[in-house]
């Protein structure tokens, strides 16, 4: 988030003070409009913390307060709320409610959770700030469940929640306190929009480490934050609006995804003067006796991408040929089976070490996915000089890594961009949202058209042989990795259609996927 605050710190040096706020409060304010459809009589809970996050809230309730709201804001640490935000809020008519800092969390947690909120409903109706405690030192525990009891109440009767605890400031996991607030927030009925990021969340990763707000809407400010990009953040944010605050980020963005009209100038369409082998032969070493199906799920893929030919490498041959008559099929190892211009090695392949080895000792681009990622040889994938792109899902990659699965799950870009580094190898690390990341570093792109219908058996296959497709077509590995998730996700989109899918339907879906992509672009 360095980038973003650097940008922030060169913009408030030529606005008047306090401009940016105002243009975040203001774009903040009119999402909460537009949820509320109607703002007049509306009863909305602010989330405040310290920082400016608890500024653009306190303003946003300003806003809303003018218009007939009746906005309570829950303040975190009174003393430290952002204090111009304050008084517009309260000059606007809003009211407060102080938590009392927590002296000792554990011993006021169960007071709070089972605490008979009705003996304190006056005390929030009354309009004013309930108890205010000097310091967090002083705090008895029976004042300060009493400020929280008074914060459940409102939270519960509130028809809007604006979650203002932490915005790109918070550091690791929220504070006890902010923890006990996004709890309250995730037990509320009413809708919960959180200002810049739900707080809890970590900005630059996507990580989740402990509590974090659920939100319905997040409206971030200037640019979207990874963590609302990359799960398991990315589900916390809800929908996301993106409010322009006129921020101009230079530099290499962390993340990028890939549109329609990227997408269309990548695809490899062919010239008049293309033949099948100038359009590329793709090769799929994969499939096994034990599983058949793989090798003609990846062959599916394989011919939908754009490649002119498909010669296939194993035992499953009579299987491709009775699905696809069209494939080449040899019945020879792979560097006998003749010239490709790119390789697939691993959908299936049971515990064909020799086929990986092969593969990974051509001079051509190979996409390793499955058991190839197991049976690959990492100082053989770091010699090679062509392109290579891996293919795991979380399970996979976390084998890779030799850490739990978990892991790889709570912390998947960083995931990527390691076992990318590890392998000097490009990483399509699968799942509900993919990433791919390069081994020199740049930017990772991510997947936005994913679905999560593509949770099916082979469809890893059918991505497996598309992307291969893409790279004898003459993709680099970042594109054809990126590239063949997008058709993919699409493809799984119109074959589901709201009902659960085969991965030969996302297969032959693909086609309808590449048609999207040139119409829409023309
Ligand atoms: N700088 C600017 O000009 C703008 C900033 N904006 C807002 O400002 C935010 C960043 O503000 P700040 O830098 O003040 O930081 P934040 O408001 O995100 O958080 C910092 C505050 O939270 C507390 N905190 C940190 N980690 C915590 C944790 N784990 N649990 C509980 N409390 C924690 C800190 O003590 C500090 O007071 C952005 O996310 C955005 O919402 C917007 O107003 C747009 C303009
Ligand atoms: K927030």
């Amino acid at each position: 988030m360095e980038t973003v605050r650097a940008a922030e710190r060169e913009l408030m040096a030529r606005l008047p003070e306090g401009a940016l706020m105002q243009r975040a409060a203001a774009g903040l304010a009119a999402a909460c409009a537009d949820l509320l459809g109607r703002v007049y009589g509306r009863r909305v809970v602010l989330l405040v913390g310290s920082g400016d996050n608890g500024g653009d809230a306190l303003y946003a309730g300003a806003r809303l307060a003018r218009r007939g709201a009746g906005v309570t804001a829950v303040l975190l640490a009174p003393e430290r709320a952002h204090a111009a935000g304050l008084a517009a809020l309260r000059r606007a008519g809003g009211r407060t409610v102080e938590i009392t800092a927590t002296a000792e969390t554990d011993k006021t947690a169960d007071t709070a959770k089972n605490g008979d909120t009705a003996k304190t409903a006056d005390t929030a109706k009354n309009g004013d700030t309930a108890k205010t405690a000097e310091t967090a030192d002083t705090a008895d525990t029976a004042d300060t469940a009493k400020t929280f009891e008074t914060a459940e109440h409102a939270i519960r009767n509130a028809d809007l929640l604006l979650d203002g605890i932490v915005g790109i400031g918070g550091k690791g996991g929220l504070r006890p306190d902010a923890a006990r607030l996004a709890a309250f927030a995730d037990s509320a009925r009413c809708a919960v929009v959180a200002v810049d990021l739900p707080s809890g969340v970590d900005a630059d990763t996507g990580e989740v480490r402990g509590a974090a707000v659920r939100a319905d809407l997040t409206v971030t400010f200037g640019t979207h934050k990874p963590g609302l990009l990359v799960d398991p953040a990315r589900e916390y944010a809800g929908s996301v609006r993106l409010v322009d605050i006129g921020l101009d980020l230079p530099g290499e963005p962390v993340l990028e995804a890939l549109q329609h009209a990227d997408v269309r100038r990548l695809l490899p369409v062919p010239s008049g003067e293309s033949d099948k082998y100038r359009r590329g032969v793709v090769g799929i070493a994969a499939g096994s006796a034990r599983y058949p199906g793989a090798a003609v799920l990846a062959v599916a893929g394989a011919l939908r991408g754009g490649a002119g030919a498909v010669r296939y490498v194993g035992p499953a041959g009579d299987a491709v040929l009775a699905r696809f008559p069209e494939t080449l099929v040899s019945d020879r190892g792979p560097r006998q089976a003749g010239r490709v211009q790119a390789w697939v090695v691993g959908p299936g392949a049971g515990d064909d070490a020799s086929a990986v080895a092969e593969v990974l000792a051509s001079d051509v681009p190979v996409l390793v996915d499955a058991d190839g990622l197991r049976l690959a040889d990492r100082d053989a994938v770091r010699a090679r000089t062509a392109p290579t792109l891996m293919t795991p899902h979380a399970g996979e990659a976390a084998a890779l890594l030799g850490v739990p699965r978990e892991e790889v799950e709570g912390a998947r870009l960083a995931s990527a961009r390691e076992l990318a580094a590890r392998y000097d190898a490009t990483v399509l690390l699968k799942g509900s949202t993919t990433l791919v990341a390069d081994p020199g570093g740049g930017a990772v792109r991510v997947n936005p058209t994913g679905t999560a219908w593509l949770a099916t058996a082979g469809s890893g296959d059918v991505l497996s042989g598309l992307a291969g497709s893409l790279l004898a077509s003459g993709l680099g590995a970042l594109d054809a990795g990126s590239t063949a998730a997008y058709l993919h996700g699409l493809a799984g989109r119109f074959a589901a259609d709201g009902a659960p899918v085969g991965a030969h339907d996302v297969a032959d879906a693909v086609p309808e996927a590449w048609r999207d992509v040139r119409d829409l672009a023309d």
